[in-house]
C-alpha cells in the first residue's frame, strides 16, 4: 500500500479535499501541517513556493487540482466513462473558482474594506449563482448525486466547499432553498469512513 503525507497548512483550505479523497478510502495519512512561523524557511524548498504537496511513496506531487484527479481515479471516484470523468472535471474546475475567490477574501488582511467587498460579493452573488448551477448538475443526473450513479470525487469537492463557507466568509441563506444539495451533504458526512475524519480532524476555521 503507498504511503501518503500530505504538506499543508493547519487549516482545510486547498488541502482538505485531499484529506476527505484519502479518508474516504481508508488510506492512512501523515497530515504535515506547516505553522506560519515555519513556513519562510519551508517555502523556498517546494516547487512553486506554495502548498499543497502530496508525497506518494516520498515523490512529491504539487497542485491540487492534479492530485484530486490522481486520488479519484486511485480509488474509482471519477466516474465510469469519460463523460463521467469531464463532468466530474466541471464542478472541480467550478470549486477551484469558487476557492480563488475564497483565496481573494482570505489575502484581503491589510484592506478591511476589499474582504468585505469581497465577502459581500461571494454570499450574494458568487455563491448563490454557484448553488444554482450545482442543483441544476444534481437535478439533471437524477441520481442524487452530481455526476454519474455513484459517489464521485465532485460530490467532495461540493460538499467540501459549502462545509468551509460558514467559518471562512459569511452565512448563505440561499443554501436553504436547495433540498437536493442539502440530502447529498447528509449523505456524504454519514459515510463512515467520513464520518471518522470528521470527527478526528482538527478543528479549525479556515
Ligand atoms: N494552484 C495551486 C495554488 C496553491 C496555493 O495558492 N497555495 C497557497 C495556499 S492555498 C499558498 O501556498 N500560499 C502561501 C504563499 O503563497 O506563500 C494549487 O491548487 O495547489
Amino acid at each position: 500500500m503507498p504511503v501518503y503525507k500530505l504538506i499543508y497548512f493547519a487549516c482545510k483550505g486547498r488541502g482538505e479535499l485531499v484529506r476527505l479523497l484519502l479518508s474516504i478510502a481508508d488510506q492512512e495519512f501523515e497530515d504535515v501541517r506547516i505553522t506560519e512561523e515555519a513556513w519562510p524557511e519551508y517555502k523556498s524548498k517546494t516547487p512553486f513556493e506554495q502548498l499543497p504537496l502530496l508525497a506518494i511513496d516520498g515523490k512529491e506531487m504539487s497542485q491540487s487540482g492534479a492530485m484530486h484527479r490522481y486520488l479519484a481515479r486511485e480509488f474509482g471516484l471519477y466516474g465510469k466513462n469519460n463523460s463521467e470523468n469531464t463532468q466530474c472535471d466541471v464542478v472541480l474546475e467550478t470549486v477551484q473558482d469558487v476557492q480563488t475567490e475564497f483565496s481573494n477574501h482570505f489575502y484581503a488582511f491589510d484592506d478591511i474594506q476589499k474582504k468585505e467587498d469581497i465577502a459581500k460579493n461571494i454570499l450574494e452573488n458568487f455563491f448563490p449563482k454557484f448553488l444554482k448551477f450545482m442543483d441544476k448538475l444534481i437535478k439533471d443526473n437524477g441520481a442524487g448525486y452530481l455526476v454519474g450513479s455513484e459517489l464521485t470525487v465532485a460530490d467532495l469537492a461540493y460538499f467540501d466547499i459549502q462545509d468551509r463557507l460558514k467559518t471562512n466568509i459569511g452565512d448563505c441563506k440561499e443554501i436553504e432553498n436547495y433540498p437536493d444539495l442539502l440530502k447529498l451533504v447528509e449523505k456524504v458526512q454519514s459515510i463512515p469512513s467520513i464520518k471518522k475524519w470528521l470527527n478526528k480532524r482538527p478543528n479549525t476555521d479556515l
